[in-house]
């Protein structure tokens, strides 16, 4: 049989990326995402507008400042379920708020890549059980990584943690409050940040190009060109110049629209995560790093053993070594203190026996003095 006449007799090859659509759609989707960077750069703002609705409650200002003193990077998990024209999604999101905040981010990263690794980990225990159904899955399906808009460049730890992301899920880089910056800024700034990309070789979300249709491949293309995504975040309507109620923020020189495609990106990456793309995300975070994960383990570890603990977590090794510093220098302190306190209570007792020495010699002297008046009266009695 030749290939043409597979086709023409009609088995349907050419159908399976349609039939993949409509069981997803009937059965409904479950999909993780990920939202790293520092606090304030607007990522559970993004989240609301990206999904138009109240996804994740906002922080209080003076919650997020008593944060800050708090050294660890702690993981939000949320979860909604989202229904568009019969198509359902079961939608996670995955914030970490405290990310980059502090004066020593060395390994701040960890917790959020132990998190990745630990959602493929469990996935793979459970496919190695007797029963497989009704698997609980939490494996992230796509990374967003929030640049500070400085307007400068990558900074080191961007580039660290970006690094270790992109080799385990769908790395997406986006560039948060791209309103504060001028256009101008804001494209030297891309072209920076897309040089830095290639030049450390970190890996990020590549979509397919490629389609069928004209209109797709390019959409595809434009999509790709605007990598790192310019966002503006904003849960509020504002009164654009020609009427329109739209979603943006509004400053005294007009205003930032979150859906102007000559203000951000916003619009291209909603479309890449939940229009166009979300398949394509789920299906290279089966194919590609769940799989890179599974060999990598599968390398090392027997059939069913369970993953090695990892005792020498770096963070924890300089945390408790700083704490045994602080516990050496506190004795310190207060065997100082008390050596001090022990001279003083010498000094007192040296200076009250001295007294009572000098009380002592004059109660001496007087009982003398007595002694002579006594015996001068006694005589002169005698005497008489
Ligand atoms: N200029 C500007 N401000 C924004 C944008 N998005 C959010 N903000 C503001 O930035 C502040 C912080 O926003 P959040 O969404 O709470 O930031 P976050 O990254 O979730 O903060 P954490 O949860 O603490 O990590 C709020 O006052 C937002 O209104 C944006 O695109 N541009």
């Amino acid at each position: 049989m030749s290939p043409s006449a597979v086709s023409t007799n009609g088995i349907g090859i050419a159908d399976l990326p349609n039939q993949r659509h409509k069981i997803v759609a009937k059965r409904g989707t479950n999909f993780t995402l990920m939202v790293v960077g520092e606090s304030g750069l607007g990522k559970t703002t993004f989240i609301n507008t990206l999904f138009t609705t109240t996804i994740k409650e906002k922080k209080n200002q003076a919650k997020r400042h008593a944060k800050q003193t708090d050294k660890t990077v702690e993981i939000e998990i949320t979860k909604a379920e989202l229904e568009e024209k019969m198509f359902n999604v079961k939608l996670t999101v995955i914030d970490t708020p405290g990310f980059g905040d502090y004066v020593n981010n060395r390994d701040s990263w960890l917790p959020i890549v132990e998190f990745i690794d630990d959602q493929h980990e469990s996935y793979m225990r459970q496919e190695q059980q007797p029963h497989r159904e009704e698997k609980l899955d939490m494996r992230v399906h796509s990374c967003l990584y929030f640049i500070r808009p400085t307007g400068h460049t990558l900074k080191p730890l961007d580039i660290e943690v970006m690094k270790r992301l992109g080799s385990r899920v769908n790395l997406i880089p986006v560039i948060a409050k791209a309103d504060t910056l001028t256009p101008k800024d804001l494209e030297t700034f891309k072209r920076r940040v897309r040089e830095v990309i290639a030049a450390q070789n970190i890996q990020v979300y590549q979509c397919p190009i490629e389609s069928d249709d004209e209109t797709s491949t390019k959409r595809n293309m434009n999509i790709m060109a605007a990598m790192p995504f310019a966002i503006i975040g904003s849960d509020e309507d504002v009164i654009a110049p020609d009427g329109r109620k739209v979603k943006g923020r509004q400053y005294s020189w007009g205003i930032a629209e979150v859906e102007n495609e000559d203000h951000c990106d916003f619009k291209k990456l909603r479309s890449l995560l939940i229009r166009t793309h979300m398949l394509d995300l789920i299906s290279t975070t089966e194919e590609t790093h769940y799989e890179n994960y599974r060999q990598s383990q599968m390398e090392t570890r027997k059939f069913g053993e369970a993953k090695p603990k990892k005792l020498d977590n770096p963070k924890f090794k300089e945390e408790e070594e700083a704490l045994r510093k602080r516990f050496t220098e506190q004795v310190k302190q207060e065997e100082n203190r008390f050596r001090q306190w022990e001279q003083h209570l010498i000094a007192e007792r040296d200076r009250l026996n001295k007294d009572l020495e000098a009380e002592h010699s004059h109660i001496k002297s007087l009982e003398q003095e007595l002694e002579t008046i006594q015996a001068g009266l006694s005589s002169k009695g005698g005497r008489k």
